[in-house]
């Protein structure tokens, strides 16, 4: 498992989550996915998804990837896990349109459930386990669907009846060193992942202008860090109960990089169908067995 607790013992304060795209429904943040005909598939369209670009022949390697490994699929699920900001979204949307699957967001589906408000309005109104109880209805819900392509929020994996449902699909860690992620949430801010922005006791105002902003920039990037080590402390195990485990850190060995912030989401996505094709073989072992 490489991602791992790094930093303990922090004091958290609230002025890192003033970002306004705190406020946006996760719909608004995160463009909708609109289902591609196979038939007319362009590669192209595949090369840029969101702030990304792929390398061309990346996005062909996907598509064809794609369609060896789709009939073995059935239909099932793909339901992706691991922890906010690895990606789920992302690496998502770029599988689903390859597998020619519809793509959902789990927290948007609860967001829909819920009226519209938004994770962290229903964190901060109705609390944790309100928000935990319709995320557990909205997987029940989509585990009945056929070919999508789920994005889990961060904390499925937390209930033994998430994967009850999971499980009827083929589920898909993507694993990103904690730096990384805290790197990406530092980047669009903390104010729509409720459990990094209402944690703590707040700084005081005057204490927070004398921060120049670098040093500002350091300590939410280490607050960060610190806090998503404690909730990965919690959740490790979880996440290794995926049928697949996706790891950016081997991806980026594999190809030469020192980094993995150089991995495009259409090369982790190539990732995550070779290692759903590494389960599927080795399920039909299984079947073979018995
Ligand atoms: N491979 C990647 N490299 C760099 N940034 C990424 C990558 N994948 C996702 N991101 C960025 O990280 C942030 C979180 O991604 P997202 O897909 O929303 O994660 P999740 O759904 O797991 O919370 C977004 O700002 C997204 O643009
Ligand atoms: O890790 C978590 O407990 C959460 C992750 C979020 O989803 P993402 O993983 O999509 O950010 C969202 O479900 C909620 O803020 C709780």
């Amino acid at each position: 498992m490489e991602a791992r607790a790094v930093v303990k013992g922090f004091q958290f304060c609230t002025w890192i989550d003033s970002e306004e795209a705190a406020h946006l429904p996760k719909s608004n943040r995160h463009h909708r996915h609109v289902a591609v005909d196979y038939n007319h598939w362009n590669p192209a369209s595949a090369v840029e998804s969101g702030n990304f670009h792929a390398h061309f022949d990346e996005s062909l390697v996907l598509k064809s990837k794609s369609q060896e490994i789709e009939p073995y699929l059935s239909g099932r699920c793909i339901y992706l896990v691991g922890m906010m900001g690895s990606g789920k979204t992302t690496v998502g949307k770029i599988l689903s349109q390859a597998l020619n699957y519809s793509f959902i967001d789990s927290d948007t589906f609860v967001e829909h459930e819920v009226g519209g408000k938004s994770v962290a309005e229903i964190f901060k109104h109705y609390g944790e386990r309100f928000f935990r109880d319709k995320e557990t209805e909205a997987l029940r819900k989509l585990s009945m669907l056929q070919r999508y392509v789920v994005s889990t929020g961060g904390g499925a994996v937390v209930r033994p009846v998430n994967w009850k449902c999971m499980q009827k699909g083929i589920s898909v860690w993507l694993d990103v060193p904690l730096e990384a992620l805290a790197q990406r949430i530092a980047d669009v801010g903390t104010g729509s992942r409720p459990l990094l922005s209402h944690g703590g006791p707040g700084e005081p105002a005057e204490k927070r202008s004398y921060m120049f902003s670098s040093h500002k920039i350091a300590f939410k990037f280490i607050l960060t860090l610190t806090y998503l080590s404690n909730i990965f402390e919690e959740r490790g195990e979880a996440y290794a109960n995926a049928n697949a485990r996706v790891s950016l850190e081997n991806i980026a060995a594999k190809k030469g990089y020192r980094d993995v912030s150089n991995l495009t989401p259409t090369a982790i996505a190539l990732e995550a169908l070779q290692e759903i094709e590494g389960y599927l073989e080795e399920e039909r072992g299984r079947a073979r067995v018995f």
